[in-house]
């Protein structure tokens, strides 16, 4: 014990001949996350670019979801109207999606201008069996439950860490639920007491306090507990408490999904 105390000391005291061990794990850990991350990185993005050119056509109107891997089909849909001449019109499912619609010069619509959506892309934080989705763990699942609603088709991209035989077996964060601020505690109680498990007001980590949404609401994040659950009730239920806006279940609504592999290939999955 004495030892093994004054060896971890030594270990980080100077000495010179041990530091060079140390820094070669530190930079073989930092390698082994970046190669983590390039493969996640490449996964989100074979699948993205799938999608893209298998669903989207001349002459439609695309929805665009959020979060990281539609990053990658902004990017592709960008390349596709450069190169083939696609007339495309993007309507965006949040701040972010907008945003990469301008900086991408693709042309930005609004559902007040087109109420019908040919296809919408988007990601997703779990796909289970079933495909009923999990979304809104970067926040934006009202708005990017509206676009899909109106869309024809709603494709889902995604890496292989996201499909999952049932709800929570991959995905940890749990169900997100949009609520009107006001309304938080008295939710957070009902969806307990119904359903059991536990509701996390989301925090900010660069701002003091809660997350805020894109439409000034608040998100719980519902650690439900391990049972086998019809989502399309829990959704329906957890729909009439009054204050929640929104939930992040979607449930019958996705058409496709594509899952990027880390060996560059892609998987499908069909409703
Ligand atoms: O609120 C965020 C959205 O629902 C995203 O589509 C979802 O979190 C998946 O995001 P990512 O592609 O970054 O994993």
């Amino acid at each position: 014990m004495f030892q093994r105390f004054f060896g971890t000391v030594s270990l980080f005291s100077g000495s010179r001949s041990i530091n060079p061990l140390l820094s070669s794990i530190v930079a073989s850990r930092a390698s082994s996350s970046a190669a983590a991350k390039m493969s996640l990185d490449l996964a989100k993005k074979i699948a993205a670019f799938k999608a893209v050119d298998e669903y989207v056509r001349d002459n439609t109107v695309v929805g665009v979801g959020s979060g990281s891997t539609v990053v990658y089909a902004v990017q592709r849909l960008a390349e596709r109207v450069k190169t083939e001449g696609l007339k495309l019109v993007c309507i965006p499912t949040s701040f972010q999606a907008r945003q990469l619609i301008i900086e991408s010069g693709l042309v930005l619509g609004d559902l007040e201008q087109h109420p019908k959506i040919h296809c919408a892309i988007d990601g997703a934080d779990e796909v289970d069996a079933d495909m009923v989705l999990i979304k809104g763990g970067g926040g934006c699942l009202l708005q990017e439950k509206i676009v899909a609603s109106c869309a024809d088709q709603l494709v889902v991209i995604a890496d292989y860490t996201k499909n999952s035989k049932k709800l929570g077996e991959q995905y940890k964060k749990g169900i997100p639920i949009e609520v009107v601020p006001m309304a938080y505690v008295p939710i957070r109680n009902k969806v307990a007491a119904k359903y059991g498990g536990s509701l996390k007001l989301r925090m900010a980590v660069a701002k003091a306090g809660p997350v805020v949404t894109d439409n000034g609401n608040f998100i719980l994040d519902w650690h439900f507990p391990e049972e086998k659950f019809d989502w399309d009730v829990v959704n329906r239920d957890i729909m009439m408490i009054p204050g929640v806006v929104e939930t992040g279940l979607f449930v019958k609504m996705a058409t496709k999904a594509y899952f990027g592999l880390a060996d560059g290939s892609v998987t499908e999955r069909s409703a």
